[in-house]
């Protein structure tokens, strides 16, 4: 929480709001979602183990049906795994009483949805919706009414508080649904693709928006098909049927290994390997695959 007469500027970050460093607003262990339809079983997730670190943003990406929305449903508490653990700022949802799991997602989790009109009610106000944001997430009046400035200041909506989602861009729609999702500093901000409906240019103010909230502590973890989303993201966790493929993290991509020893070769390296044989040896430094001779 920001300290009594602080002051939310784009130049200098509050301290006091950045979660300790290392810390993990979300750890995901294991996480397997099937679901059961007339024609049978989709494997959505197959064991995805994943950390989001707090005060960074965290994009998920891949393929069309990789799993990706239902990786946010349930780091949103929308939804429950069929097995594995997910446990944000804490507390371990799996497991816990659809009462719980409520209270948990209204203080410590703020979504946005793709699409702005999804976010947002057409009769309130950009100031209206934070204040609704803010009583359903149990803060008091006074921290809603500072935090409203400070954010729509930080988003660059300030001059808009008093319009009508209908009065408002797209983009600014967007930036206002981000808003609503941080008033009150919840532990974990999920965003699933915010940015598809915006073009180009309203992509990257958002991105530069969405950067300024984690740069005063604010963790989003995002879905995005879009190159620019993912290249502003400080971790991307790539997901292929399910799985976690790879990570990026400071610009390296690392292929990730499972708790029985099995990595996911990047696709380029798979086509290497085409008898799906690998000769594994184990050198002073690392370990490298050959193809069998
Ligand atoms: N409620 C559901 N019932 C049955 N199958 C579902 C349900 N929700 C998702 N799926 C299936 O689970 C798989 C993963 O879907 P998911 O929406 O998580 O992927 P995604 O990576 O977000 O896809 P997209 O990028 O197209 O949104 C897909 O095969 C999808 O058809």
């Amino acid at each position: 929480m920001t300290g009594p007469g602080h002051r939310w500027s784009r130049t200098v970050p509050p301290v006091t709001t950045r979660p300790a460093a290392g810390s993990l607003a979300a750890v995901c262990d294991g996480l397997v979602r099937i679901y059961w339809s007339p024609s049978g079983e989709v494997h959505a997730l197959k064991g995805v183990d994943a950390v989001v670190p707090g005060g960074r943003l965290t994009a998920i990406t891949g393929p069309s049906g990789s799993g990706k929305s239902s990786l946010l449903r349930i780091l949103a508490a929308q939804d429950r795994p069929t097995a594995g653990r997910a446990e944000v700022a804490g507390h371990l949802l799996t497991g816990m009483s659809a009462r719980r799991l409520r209270a948990v997602r209204r203080r410590h989790i703020g979504y946005v949805f793709p699409r702005p009109p999804q976010n947002l009610l057409p009769h309130l106000t950009a100031r209206e919706h934070l204040a609704m944001a803010g009583r359903l997430r149990g803060v008091g009046r006074a921290q809603v009414t500072r935090e409203t400035g400070e954010l729509l200041d930080l988003l660059g909506i300030a001059d808009r508080a008093d319009h009508l989602p209908g009065q408002l861009s797209g983009g600014e729609q967007q930036r206002l649904a981000f808003a609503q999702a941080v008033v009150g500093r919840p532990a974990l901000v999920v965003a699933d693709e915010p940015t598809s409906e915006l073009d180009s240019v309203t992509t990257h103010d958002l991105l530069g928006a969405v950067h300024e909230l984690t740069r005063t502590g604010t963790t989003v973890v995002m879905a995005t098909h879009d190159p620019l989303a993912a290249a502003a993201a400080h971790q991307v966790i790539h997901l292929r049927s399910g799985t976690v493929a790879s990570e990026e993290v400071a610009g390296r991509r690392l292929a990730v290994v499972d708790g029985d020893g099995r990595v996911q070769l990047p696709e380029e390296a798979l086509t290497r390997f085409p008898s799906r044989r690998v000769l594994v040896e184990l050198t002073d430094d690392g370990v490298v695959l050959r193809r069998p001779s």
